[in-house]
């Protein structure tokens, strides 16, 4: 090997299905977008993933799926860590930076019935169905609407949820739309959930890039790869969450659009809501302004979300 030629850029990535895709889709987009780059993956097993029991919201706190990818790379075992940034807590790590958030998938949640069969509404359900998701956000909402239903934890792999649905262990289960898009499983989705029924999370649908924030050769490889419509809205969706202390099993959703004005300056319009787990009460705020402003926006609606009692219904 040429010992001037820089070595390959490492990607640091979980090693489940969803992950490698998200692995992999970045690797294609650097190869494609800087000259003469080699890339390979660095496989990593997070808590998350050795804890394959337990129940999502009750173990580890932020980061179970994130900490161990980030840490490769703080070590300099890899260059590059590939997240969805609705599970990387909103806390920065010292030593690290978001290099690129890649343009947004479809961002809803899904409804998933057995084999696949089509519905038209949540009214459809039948009477008490048993829904399969331990995310609080999605029970409240669900409740919300169908205070009725009985809801549980599901976990395991997109295999192995979608072989219980069809096997009777649950009527329903909701998953997010891109997840099951990225694995070729959209002829699953039975309804996607839309606001004002069901808000996604915070980041979700957006794939983040994180590098160390002194290596300068990857992070002017990951500004390639920068979304900056996607950068805007998320930025917002992460100040907001990080202001109210509340991580992605909070009760919280949120949706941002961005509007380009003719000079081409953005506009973000953002909304965030807050249930209670029961989904009986909720509040929410919502605020627009220069995209550049985002995070100021973001901060600006947890705090009016506090002053109407949010914090109680986070507690
Ligand atoms: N918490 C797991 C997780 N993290 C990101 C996604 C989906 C992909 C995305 O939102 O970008 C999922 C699966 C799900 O919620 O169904």
């Amino acid at each position: 090997m040429n010992s001037s030629s820089p070595g390959p850029l490492r990607i640091a990535t979980r090693a489940s299905a969803l992950a490698t895709w998200q692995a992999e889709h970045v690797a294609a987009l650097l190869r494609a977008a800087v000259a003469d780059c080699r890339v390979e993956l660095v496989p990593v097993t997070t808590q998350g993933d050795r804890d394959r029991n337990s129940a999502l919201s009750t173990f580890g706190g932020v980061g179970v799926f994130t900490r161990e990818v980030q840490q490769a790379v703080l070590d300099g075992r890899a260059d590059l860590a590939v997240h969805s940034l609705k599970d990387l807590p909103t806390e920065p790590t010292d030593g690290l930076l978001l290099g690129a958030v890649l343009p947004r998938a479809p961002r809803c949640d899904a409804l998933l019935l057995p084999h696949g069969r089509p519905c038209s509404s949540l009214e459809e359900l039948p009477q008490e169905a048993r829904v399969g998701t331990g995310s609080l956000r999605r029970q409240a909402q669900l409740l919300a609407h169908r205070p009725d239903l009985r809801l549980g934890e599901i976990r395991g792999n997109l295999d192995t949820r979608l072989r219980k649905l069809d096997e009777g262990e649950f009527d329903a289960i909701i998953l997010a739309e891109a997840g099951l898009r990225r694995l070729g499983w959209e002829n699953r989705i039975s309804l996607v959930l839309a606001p004002p029924v069901m808000f996604p999370a915070t980041g979700q649908g957006a794939i983040g890039v994180e590098c160390r924030a002194d290596d300068e050769r990857t992070r002017s490889a990951l500004a390639h790869l920068d979304d900056p419509v996607t950068r805007i809205e998320v930025t917002a969706e992460r100040a907001c969450l990080g202001a109210l202390r509340a991580g992605c099993h909070a009760p919280v959703g949120a949706w941002s659009t961005v509007e380009k004005t003719p000079t081409g300056a953005t506009t973000l319009h953002f909304e965030a809501v807050i249930w209670s787990r029961d989904g009986s009460q909720r509040v929410n705020a919502k605020a627009s302004g220069p995209g550049p402003e985002a995070a100021l926006l973001g901060i600006q609606v947890a705090r009016e979300l506090r002053e109407q009692g949010g914090g109680d219904l986070l507690r």
